[in-house]
């Protein structure tokens, strides 16, 4: 009962599902850093970086300091307010937030984003095989939270009451910390102590938790059980620091014997301990339901006015590859006018090209993206129109009217990239950039208000910081001749750290509020100096 658009799960669908995206927007490479699970070589002695293995150290560590009796801490990202104690040594933190930054917005929280990093790391590292139900809705912290992330030096009795403090009784932290260093392994550079670097050679002396390192499996069980593992944490020099052998014996050996006996096993029980993980939020965050790949959902629509008193209408409809045959399917858009008559059919078979789902197996389907346009009197305007898939994936006939009263698509208010323009300057070296939006306002007299939005964080030198919106207001340009419509433009210029985060615009009446929102920036034309 999905409805387009939804502002609580487009984006993060979008983020997750849409890998090797044709757009090449930002976030659509995440998961080829973590493809097959390989590491980055870091030098002579064997130590390499495994983005995976971050990843979900990165999600556990901001999760392990939650309070659930209390209700409070969780994945909240407050990890990044908290890179500067003992607790959290590594480059893993701040590298996991290189990569997710990009895609940080009021719809991707970086909470949100960590998680799906997990999800990511964790489907990409077992090939497939562990698929985490992923859940959008987590809410950024906006400092840092208490401390209490589990270290190797502590005791048992410690690492057993912090399990409990996160929610996990004891079976359940053998679980959890087997499934956790399953991938990546201890660091000579941020742990000397348990994995000695050698001495002035700059290279970082990586010891695996197990023998495949790139592999999301039950060897780090098995080899534990077998007594022949090369777990730093479970047979190191330093005695102190073995916390895996201490957890993995808590209760006797009998849990990690279950997981070393069945991958499929481990493989199920990580999938739930791990969704538990992710899904471990402060009391007052309400998540979403499980996010799914959406079927059918339009992307990138476009109208532009034309000399003639008619409106160029065009865009993308993105078709799972399950609901259309890229081969055989033909797609017509049916337009509805601003009145709710039908309008003429538009075509929309030319393939635009496809998006390879999620990069790995059993994660969503890969992506058709279907191109079309149609040319409207502006009297008649638009307000919707509904899909029609010929000779789809099953060999029908199917239609897609997004539960019943078509995929919203109005002229009311509409920005006009092929008029705006985004700028970057230098002053006193400060970069700034600039945002220059042209939109089509239909009725402009309705309006007492027309504002460009932008989401800018408060807060430009923290890490992550809650969002405020800078407003424009927009001034009027010039009538469209033979229409009802005017253009209007503003323009807006901050430091650019306050990023480039999609933009909305909105018209405020008496009558009614009217907007466009969440508009990305990679769809205006750029002059930037050289
Ligand atoms: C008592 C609990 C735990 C302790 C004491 C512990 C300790 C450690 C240590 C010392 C490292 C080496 C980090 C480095 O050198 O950068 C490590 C790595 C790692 N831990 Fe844990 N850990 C615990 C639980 C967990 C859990 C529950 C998970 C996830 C579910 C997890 C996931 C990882 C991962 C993926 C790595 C590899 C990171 C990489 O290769 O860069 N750990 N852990």
């Amino acid at each position: 009962n999905y409805v387009w658009p939804n502002e609580e799960i487009d984006e993060l669908e979008r983020i997750l599902f849409e890998q090797d995206s044709i757009f090449g927007q930002p976030g659509s490479d995440l998961a080829s850093f973590v493809s097959g699970c390989s590491g980055f070589g870091d030098g002579p002695q064997g130590g390499e970086r495994n983005f995976g293995a971050e990843w979900l150290r990165t999600a556990y560590h901001d999760m392990a300091t939650a309070d659930v009796n209390a209700g409070t801490g969780g994945l909240d990202a407050s990890i990044l307010f908290e890179t500067d104690r003992p607790e959290n040594p590594g480059k893993a933190f701040s590298e996991t937030f290189g990569f997710f930054s990009a895609v940080h917005s009021p719809r991707s929280s970086m909470s949100d984003l960590f998680a799906m990093a997990a999800v990511i790391a964790v489907g990409s590292c077992s090939n497939g095989k562990v698929i985490i139900p992923y859940r959008g809705g987590r809410v950024d912290a906006a400092g840092p939270g208490p401390s209490g992330v589990p270290q190797p030096q502590e005791d048992l009795a410690s690492h057993t009451a912090s399990f409990a403090r996160q929610g996990f009784d004891v079976t359940e932290m053998i679980q959890l910390v087997a499934c956790g260093h399953s991938i990546g392994g201890v660091h000579g550079v941020d742990f000397p102590e348990i994995v000695p670097n050698p001495p002035n050679t700059g290279t970082d002396n990586m010891v695996t938790f197990d023998t495949t390192n790139n592999d999301f499996d039950n060897k780090v069980a098995k080899e534990f059980v077998a007594n022949n593992t090369q777990n730093p944490l479970a047979f190191g020099q330093n005695e102190t620091t073995r916390s895996d052998f201490r957890i993995f014996n808590a209760d006797g050996g009998k849990v990690i014997s279950q997981l070393a006996d069945s991958n499929d096993y481990f493989l199920s029980t990580c999938t739930t301990m791990l969704e538990r993980m992710i899904n471990t939020v402060p009391r007052s965050v309400k998540l979403t339901d499980i996010i799914k790949p959406i079927a059918v959902k339009p992307r990138n629509l476009f109208i532009t006015p034309n000399a003639d008193g008619t409106l160029y209408v065009n865009g993308f409809i993105r078709i799972a590859n399950t609901t259309a045959d890229a081969n055989k399917s033909q797609v017509f858009i049916h337009p509805k006018s601003r009145s709710g008559k039908l309008l003429p059919v538009a075509t929309a078979t030319t393939k635009k090209g496809m998006s390879g789902g999620c990069d790995y197996p059993n994660c969503g389907p890969d992506f058709i993206f279907y191109m079309f346009n149609t040319t409207i009197s502006a009297e008649d305007g638009i307000s919707s129109f509904t899909i029609e898939i010929q000779n789809d994936a099953a060999g029908k006939t199917s239609q897609f009217d997004n539960g019943g009263s078509g995929f919203p698509f109005s002229d009311a208010l509409q920005p006009l990239f092929s008029l705006s323009n985004q700028t970057e300057s230098v002053v006193d070296n400060v970069v700034y950039n600039q945002l220059n939006v042209t939109a089509l306002v239909l009725n402009a007299e309705d309006f007492s208000d027309i504002s460009l939005i932008i989401n800018v964080p408060v807060n430009l030198t923290a890490p992550i910081s809650p969002w405020t919106q800078s407003k424009v207001s927009m001034k009027p340009l010039s009538k469209v001749p033979g229409t009802n419509h005017t253009l209007y433009t503003g323009s807006w210029k901050a430091a650019s750290a306050a990023g480039t985060v999609p933009f909305d615009i909105v018209a405020t009446g008496n009558k009614s509020t009217v907007s466009s929102l969440f508009n990305s920036w990679d769809n205006v034309p750029q002059f930037f100096d050289e």
